[in-house]
Protein backbone atom coordinates (compact mmCIF):
# COMPACT_ATOMS: atom_id res chain seq x y z
CA UNK A 1 0.00 0.00 0.00
CA UNK A 2 1.02 3.24 -1.12
CA UNK A 3 1.71 6.33 1.27
CA UNK A 4 -1.43 8.67 1.17
CA UNK A 5 0.44 12.41 0.12
CA UNK A 6 -0.27 14.76 2.78
CA UNK A 7 -0.55 18.66 2.08
CA UNK A 8 -0.71 21.82 4.39
CA UNK A 9 -2.49 24.85 3.70
CA UNK A 10 -1.95 27.96 5.11
CA UNK A 11 -5.30 29.46 5.63
CA UNK A 12 -3.78 33.13 5.34
CA UNK A 13 -5.48 36.36 6.11
CA UNK A 14 -8.08 35.81 8.63
CA UNK A 15 -10.35 38.44 7.72
CA UNK A 16 -10.03 37.55 3.95
CA UNK A 17 -11.80 34.43 2.09
CA UNK A 18 -8.52 32.45 2.93
CA UNK A 19 -10.20 30.67 5.45
CA UNK A 20 -13.56 29.60 3.20
CA UNK A 21 -11.75 28.58 0.28
CA UNK A 22 -9.02 26.59 2.07
CA UNK A 23 -12.25 24.87 3.73
CA UNK A 24 -14.10 23.95 1.06
CA UNK A 25 -11.32 23.69 -1.91
CA UNK A 26 -10.25 21.06 0.52
CA UNK A 27 -13.24 19.19 1.53
CA UNK A 28 -14.19 19.22 -2.46
CA UNK A 29 -10.65 18.37 -3.45
CA UNK A 30 -10.64 15.07 -0.57
CA UNK A 31 -14.19 14.02 -2.61
CA UNK A 32 -12.76 13.94 -5.84
CA UNK A 33 -8.86 12.32 -4.65
CA UNK A 34 -9.00 9.57 -2.67
CA UNK A 35 -5.45 9.12 -1.78
CA UNK A 36 -4.57 12.59 -0.22
CA UNK A 37 -4.69 13.92 3.45
CA UNK A 38 -4.75 17.91 4.13
CA UNK A 39 -3.88 19.70 6.94
CA UNK A 40 -5.39 23.20 7.23
CA UNK A 41 -3.65 25.77 10.05
CA UNK A 42 -5.23 28.39 11.09
CA UNK A 43 -7.67 29.15 14.12
CA UNK A 44 -10.61 26.98 15.08
CA UNK A 45 -13.08 29.39 15.36
CA UNK A 46 -12.44 30.65 11.25
CA UNK A 47 -13.62 27.01 10.52
CA UNK A 48 -16.28 26.36 13.38
CA UNK A 49 -19.42 27.73 11.44
CA UNK A 50 -18.46 26.05 8.05
CA UNK A 51 -17.95 22.74 10.13
CA UNK A 52 -21.12 22.92 11.91
CA UNK A 53 -23.20 23.86 8.49
CA UNK A 54 -21.89 21.28 6.06
CA UNK A 55 -22.39 17.73 6.38
CA UNK A 56 -19.28 15.78 5.91
CA UNK A 57 -19.01 12.12 4.82
CA UNK A 58 -16.69 10.83 7.90
CA UNK A 59 -14.37 8.85 5.04
CA UNK A 60 -14.12 12.74 3.84
CA UNK A 61 -13.99 14.43 7.55
CA UNK A 62 -11.27 11.50 8.46
CA UNK A 63 -8.64 13.28 6.03
CA UNK A 64 -9.28 16.65 6.92
CA UNK A 65 -7.45 18.14 10.14
CA UNK A 66 -7.87 21.36 11.17
CA UNK A 67 -4.27 22.28 13.12
CA UNK A 68 -5.55 24.85 15.90
CA UNK A 69 -2.90 27.74 15.17
CA UNK A 70 -4.28 30.86 17.87
CA UNK A 71 -4.89 34.40 16.51
CA UNK A 72 -3.33 36.96 18.37
CA UNK A 73 -6.34 39.70 18.35
CA UNK A 74 -10.28 39.29 17.63
CA UNK A 75 -11.04 38.66 13.74
CA UNK A 76 -13.85 40.35 11.73
CA UNK A 77 -14.74 39.30 8.13
CA UNK A 78 -13.59 41.56 6.16
CA UNK A 79 -11.71 44.36 8.33
CA UNK A 80 -8.14 43.97 8.87
CA UNK A 81 -6.39 43.24 11.97
CA UNK A 82 -2.39 44.31 12.10
CA UNK A 83 -2.19 42.73 15.26
CA UNK A 84 -3.07 39.77 13.60
CA UNK A 85 -0.06 39.61 11.00
CA UNK A 86 2.23 37.84 13.43
CA UNK A 87 -0.25 35.16 13.32
CA UNK A 88 -0.15 34.81 9.36
CA UNK A 89 3.25 34.84 9.75
CA UNK A 90 3.23 31.97 12.00
CA UNK A 91 1.20 29.89 9.86
CA UNK A 92 3.72 30.07 7.26
CA UNK A 93 6.46 29.40 9.05
CA UNK A 94 4.68 26.12 10.95
CA UNK A 95 4.00 25.16 6.95
CA UNK A 96 7.61 25.81 5.68
CA UNK A 97 9.40 24.14 8.81
CA UNK A 98 6.85 21.35 8.30
CA UNK A 99 7.70 20.57 4.88
CA UNK A 100 11.28 20.69 5.35
CA UNK A 101 11.01 18.27 8.07
CA UNK A 102 8.89 15.99 5.96
CA UNK A 103 5.62 16.26 7.56
CA UNK A 104 4.06 17.08 4.69
CA UNK A 105 5.00 16.64 0.76
CA UNK A 106 3.33 20.15 -0.09
CA UNK A 107 2.28 23.47 0.91
CA UNK A 108 -0.37 25.50 -0.42
CA UNK A 109 -1.20 29.60 0.67
CA UNK A 110 -4.49 30.71 0.81
CA UNK A 111 -4.31 34.60 0.32
CA UNK A 112 -2.72 36.88 2.96
CA UNK A 113 -2.98 40.79 2.82
CA UNK A 114 0.90 42.36 2.21
CA UNK A 115 -0.11 45.61 3.60
CA UNK A 116 -1.33 44.66 6.80
CA UNK A 117 1.80 42.89 7.86
CA UNK A 118 3.87 46.55 6.64
CA UNK A 119 1.79 47.85 8.51
CA UNK A 120 2.64 45.69 12.00
CA UNK A 121 5.55 47.04 11.46
CA UNK A 122 7.57 43.59 9.46
CA UNK A 123 8.86 44.53 5.93
CA UNK A 124 6.69 41.93 3.61
CA UNK A 125 6.22 41.70 0.05
CA UNK A 126 4.82 38.47 -0.74
CA UNK A 127 5.02 34.98 -0.05
CA UNK A 128 7.20 34.34 -2.73
CA UNK A 129 10.18 36.40 -1.36
CA UNK A 130 9.22 35.49 2.26
CA UNK A 131 9.92 31.59 0.94
CA UNK A 132 13.00 31.95 -1.14
CA UNK A 133 14.30 33.83 2.57
CA UNK A 134 13.06 31.48 5.10
CA UNK A 135 15.09 28.34 2.95
CA UNK A 136 18.26 30.19 2.17
CA UNK A 137 17.20 29.92 -1.74
CA UNK A 138 19.13 32.41 -4.04
CA UNK A 139 16.49 33.07 -6.83
CA UNK A 140 13.03 31.43 -7.31
CA UNK A 141 10.94 32.12 -9.83
CA UNK A 142 6.32 33.09 -9.75
CA UNK A 143 4.92 31.26 -12.28
CA UNK A 144 0.95 31.24 -13.20
CA UNK A 145 -0.53 28.03 -14.59
CA UNK A 146 -4.12 27.73 -15.51
CA UNK A 147 -6.16 26.51 -17.96
CA UNK A 148 -7.06 29.54 -20.43
CA UNK A 149 -10.61 29.74 -20.59
CA UNK A 150 -11.27 32.42 -23.16
CA UNK A 151 -9.38 30.19 -26.43
CA UNK A 152 -10.85 26.79 -24.94
CA UNK A 153 -10.07 25.45 -28.57
CA UNK A 154 -6.51 26.08 -27.91
CA UNK A 155 -3.92 24.34 -25.76
CA UNK A 156 -5.18 24.48 -22.12
CA UNK A 157 -1.80 25.23 -20.27
CA UNK A 158 -0.96 28.98 -20.49
CA UNK A 159 2.22 29.73 -17.95
CA UNK A 160 3.68 32.80 -17.22
CA UNK A 161 6.88 33.15 -15.34
CA UNK A 162 8.35 36.71 -13.98
CA UNK A 163 11.83 38.18 -14.40
CA UNK A 164 10.63 40.07 -10.99
CA UNK A 165 7.75 39.76 -8.86
CA UNK A 166 6.79 42.65 -6.41
CA UNK A 167 8.72 45.44 -6.77
CA UNK A 168 7.77 49.27 -7.33
CA UNK A 169 7.63 49.46 -10.91
CA UNK A 170 10.28 52.42 -11.07
CA UNK A 171 12.57 49.59 -9.74
CA UNK A 172 11.91 47.08 -12.20
CA UNK A 173 14.68 47.89 -14.71
CA UNK A 174 17.65 47.81 -12.06
CA UNK A 175 16.27 44.32 -10.96
CA UNK A 176 16.27 42.90 -14.54
CA UNK A 177 19.56 42.00 -14.62
CA UNK A 178 21.60 39.44 -17.02
CA UNK A 179 21.78 37.49 -14.38
CA UNK A 180 18.06 37.74 -13.10
CA UNK A 181 17.09 37.22 -16.62
CA UNK A 182 19.28 33.77 -17.24
CA UNK A 183 18.62 32.26 -13.84
CA UNK A 184 15.00 32.79 -14.37
CA UNK A 185 14.88 31.10 -17.63
CA UNK A 186 16.96 28.02 -16.24
CA UNK A 187 14.83 27.82 -13.58
CA UNK A 188 11.81 27.79 -15.70
CA UNK A 189 13.31 25.48 -18.13
CA UNK A 190 14.79 22.96 -15.78
CA UNK A 191 11.62 22.51 -13.74
CA UNK A 192 9.39 22.07 -16.40
CA UNK A 193 11.56 19.58 -17.86
CA UNK A 194 11.94 17.84 -14.27
CA UNK A 195 8.51 18.40 -12.60
CA UNK A 196 6.25 18.97 -15.45
CA UNK A 197 7.88 15.97 -17.80
CA UNK A 198 8.16 18.46 -20.55
CA UNK A 199 11.39 16.94 -22.27
CA UNK A 200 12.15 19.92 -24.34
CA UNK A 201 10.50 23.50 -22.92
CA UNK A 202 9.69 26.22 -25.63
CA UNK A 203 9.74 29.40 -23.72
CA UNK A 204 9.42 32.59 -24.94
CA UNK A 205 10.60 36.23 -23.58
CA UNK A 206 9.06 39.60 -23.34
CA UNK A 207 10.68 42.86 -24.21
CA UNK A 208 10.47 45.42 -21.20
CA UNK A 209 10.39 48.41 -23.33
CA UNK A 210 7.72 49.32 -26.48
CA UNK A 211 8.20 47.48 -29.50
CA UNK A 212 10.55 45.76 -27.26
CA UNK A 213 12.63 48.59 -27.22
CA UNK A 214 11.94 49.64 -31.44
CA UNK A 215 15.95 48.63 -32.24
CA UNK A 216 17.24 50.86 -29.23
CA UNK A 217 15.23 53.98 -29.74
CA UNK A 218 12.72 53.17 -26.56
CA UNK A 219 15.13 52.00 -24.59
CA UNK A 220 18.07 49.50 -24.36
CA UNK A 221 17.07 46.77 -21.91
CA UNK A 222 16.39 44.28 -24.79
CA UNK A 223 20.07 44.95 -26.09
CA UNK A 224 22.09 45.75 -23.12
CA UNK A 225 20.29 42.72 -20.98
CA UNK A 226 17.32 40.51 -22.68
CA UNK A 227 18.77 39.43 -25.90
CA UNK A 228 22.25 38.89 -24.15
CA UNK A 229 20.46 36.27 -21.73
CA UNK A 230 18.64 34.71 -24.49
CA UNK A 231 21.69 34.47 -26.50
CA UNK A 232 23.43 32.59 -23.63
CA UNK A 233 20.56 30.29 -22.83
CA UNK A 234 20.17 29.12 -26.30
CA UNK A 235 23.91 28.29 -25.84
CA UNK A 236 23.26 25.94 -23.03
CA UNK A 237 20.53 24.19 -25.73
CA UNK A 238 17.57 25.55 -24.14
CA UNK A 239 14.67 26.41 -26.55
CA UNK A 240 14.29 30.08 -25.73
CA UNK A 241 13.40 33.01 -27.95
CA UNK A 242 12.85 36.91 -27.67
CA UNK A 243 12.78 39.36 -26.72
CA UNK A 244 9.12 39.95 -28.30
CA UNK A 245 6.91 43.07 -27.78
CA UNK A 246 4.68 42.00 -24.93
CA UNK A 247 1.52 43.90 -26.11
CA UNK A 248 1.07 41.12 -29.27
CA UNK A 249 3.30 38.21 -27.12
CA UNK A 250 0.52 36.55 -25.10
CA UNK A 251 -1.36 35.78 -28.29
CA UNK A 252 -3.59 32.33 -27.08
CA UNK A 253 -3.23 30.93 -30.62
CA UNK A 254 0.55 30.63 -29.37
CA UNK A 255 -0.38 28.12 -26.61
CA UNK A 256 0.01 25.52 -28.84
CA UNK A 257 3.31 25.58 -29.62
CA UNK A 258 4.71 26.95 -26.62
CA UNK A 259 5.43 26.19 -23.02
CA UNK A 260 5.94 29.04 -21.17
CA UNK A 261 5.84 32.75 -21.75
CA UNK A 262 8.81 34.75 -19.41
CA UNK A 263 7.58 38.28 -18.68
CA UNK A 264 10.03 40.86 -17.13
CA UNK A 265 7.48 42.16 -14.04
CA UNK A 266 3.95 41.43 -12.37
CA UNK A 267 1.34 43.44 -14.04
CA UNK A 268 2.98 42.46 -17.73
CA UNK A 269 2.69 38.78 -17.02
CA UNK A 270 -0.28 38.56 -14.88
CA UNK A 271 -2.53 40.93 -16.23
CA UNK A 272 -2.98 38.43 -19.66
CA UNK A 273 -3.34 35.57 -17.31
CA UNK A 274 -5.69 36.97 -15.33
CA UNK A 275 -7.60 37.98 -18.09
CA UNK A 276 -7.55 34.34 -19.43
CA UNK A 277 -7.66 32.15 -16.35
CA UNK A 278 -8.36 33.96 -13.47
CA UNK A 279 -10.23 32.21 -11.00
CA UNK A 280 -8.90 28.52 -12.26
CA UNK A 281 -5.37 29.48 -12.49
CA UNK A 282 -2.38 28.58 -10.05
CA UNK A 283 0.61 30.33 -8.73
CA UNK A 284 3.57 28.37 -8.00
CA UNK A 285 6.91 29.23 -6.90
CA UNK A 286 9.91 27.35 -8.83
CA UNK A 287 13.30 27.07 -7.49
CA UNK A 288 12.35 26.22 -4.03
CA UNK A 289 13.70 23.04 -1.87
CA UNK A 290 9.87 22.31 -0.81
CA UNK A 291 6.71 22.22 -3.10
CA UNK A 292 4.31 25.95 -2.87
CA UNK A 293 1.18 26.77 -4.61
CA UNK A 294 -1.03 29.15 -4.56
CA UNK A 295 -4.53 30.43 -5.59
CA UNK A 296 -4.48 33.19 -8.26
CA UNK A 297 -6.63 35.58 -6.64
CA UNK A 298 -6.25 37.69 -3.27
CA UNK A 299 -7.98 38.11 -0.12
CA UNK A 300 -11.03 39.79 -1.50
CA UNK A 301 -12.08 41.30 1.45
CA UNK A 302 -15.48 42.80 -0.02
CA UNK A 303 -16.26 39.60 -0.40
CA UNK A 304 -15.24 37.99 2.70
CA UNK A 305 -17.57 36.00 5.72
CA UNK A 306 -20.62 36.46 2.64
CA UNK A 307 -20.24 32.65 1.26
CA UNK A 308 -19.66 34.39 -2.14
CA UNK A 309 -16.13 33.36 -2.66
CA UNK A 310 -15.02 30.96 -5.60
CA UNK A 311 -13.08 28.06 -5.07
CA UNK A 312 -11.92 26.89 -8.15
CA UNK A 313 -8.18 28.37 -7.84
CA UNK A 314 -7.76 26.97 -4.30
CA UNK A 315 -9.06 23.58 -5.98
CA UNK A 316 -6.60 24.13 -8.78
CA UNK A 317 -3.73 25.07 -6.42
CA UNK A 318 -4.71 21.82 -4.20
CA UNK A 319 -4.48 19.93 -7.87
CA UNK A 320 -1.01 20.84 -8.74
CA UNK A 321 0.99 20.44 -5.48
CA UNK A 322 -0.66 17.02 -5.42
CA UNK A 323 0.62 16.15 -8.70
CA UNK A 324 4.17 17.44 -8.14
CA UNK A 325 4.23 16.23 -4.83
CA UNK A 326 3.17 12.58 -6.14
CA UNK A 327 5.72 12.86 -9.02
CA UNK A 328 8.08 12.42 -5.78
CA UNK A 329 9.80 15.40 -6.60
CA UNK A 330 10.20 18.91 -5.49
CA UNK A 331 10.16 21.54 -7.40
CA UNK A 332 14.16 22.67 -7.27
N1 LIG B 1 -1.43 34.68 -2.85
C1 LIG B 1 -1.65 35.79 -2.17
O1 LIG B 1 -1.42 35.85 -0.98
C2 LIG B 1 -2.21 36.98 -2.88
C3 LIG B 1 -2.53 38.07 -2.11
N2 LIG B 1 -3.04 39.17 -2.71
C4 LIG B 1 -3.36 40.28 -1.80
O2 LIG B 1 -4.78 40.40 -1.73
C5 LIG B 1 -5.11 41.75 -1.43
C6 LIG B 1 -6.25 42.21 -2.32
O3 LIG B 1 -5.84 42.17 -3.66
P1 LIG B 1 -6.72 42.58 -4.91
O4 LIG B 1 -5.80 43.16 -5.90
O5 LIG B 1 -7.89 43.38 -4.44
O6 LIG B 1 -7.21 41.24 -5.56
P2 LIG B 1 -8.34 40.19 -5.17
O7 LIG B 1 -8.01 38.97 -5.95
O8 LIG B 1 -8.45 40.04 -3.71
O9 LIG B 1 -9.70 40.83 -5.71
C7 LIG B 1 -9.90 41.18 -7.06
C8 LIG B 1 -11.38 40.97 -7.42
O10 LIG B 1 -11.64 39.60 -7.57
C9 LIG B 1 -12.66 39.17 -6.66
N3 LIG B 1 -12.27 37.84 -6.15
C10 LIG B 1 -11.03 37.48 -5.76
N4 LIG B 1 -11.02 36.21 -5.39
C11 LIG B 1 -12.26 35.74 -5.55
C12 LIG B 1 -12.88 34.48 -5.33
N5 LIG B 1 -12.19 33.41 -4.88
N6 LIG B 1 -14.20 34.35 -5.59
C13 LIG B 1 -14.92 35.39 -6.05
N7 LIG B 1 -14.38 36.61 -6.30
C14 LIG B 1 -13.07 36.78 -6.04
C15 LIG B 1 -12.69 40.23 -5.55
O11 LIG B 1 -13.93 40.28 -4.88
C16 LIG B 1 -12.35 41.47 -6.35
O12 LIG B 1 -13.49 41.95 -7.00
C17 LIG B 1 -3.80 42.55 -1.59
O13 LIG B 1 -3.29 42.81 -0.32
C18 LIG B 1 -2.88 41.61 -2.30
O14 LIG B 1 -1.54 41.76 -1.93
C19 LIG B 1 -3.27 39.26 -4.04
C20 LIG B 1 -2.97 38.18 -4.85
C21 LIG B 1 -2.44 36.96 -4.32
N1 LIG C 1 -0.01 38.52 -7.82
C1 LIG C 1 0.58 37.42 -7.18
C2 LIG C 1 0.66 37.68 -5.75
O1 LIG C 1 0.55 38.79 -5.29
C3 LIG C 1 0.95 36.54 -4.87
O2 LIG C 1 2.27 36.56 -4.59
P1 LIG C 1 2.88 35.62 -3.48
O3 LIG C 1 2.30 36.05 -2.18
O4 LIG C 1 2.53 34.25 -3.86
O5 LIG C 1 4.33 35.90 -3.57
Amino acid sequence: MTTPIHLVITSGEPAGIGPEVSFFGALEFLRLVPEVNITILGDQSLFTEFQMETTIDPLIGNRLRIQHIPLVDQNIAGTLNAKNAPYVLKLLDSAIDACIAGDFNAMVTAPLQKSIINDFGIEFTGHTEYLAEKTHTKRVVMMLCGKNSIAPNQAENFRVALVTTHLPLREVPDAMTFEAVVETIQIVHQTLKDQFGIPQPTLKVTGLNPHAGEGGHLGMEEIDIIQPAIEHAKSLAMDVSGPYPADTLFDLSQLPKLDAFIAMYHDQGLAPFKLACFGQGVNVTLGLPIIRTSVDHGTALLIAGKRQAEIGSMISAIELAFELAKNGTSNT
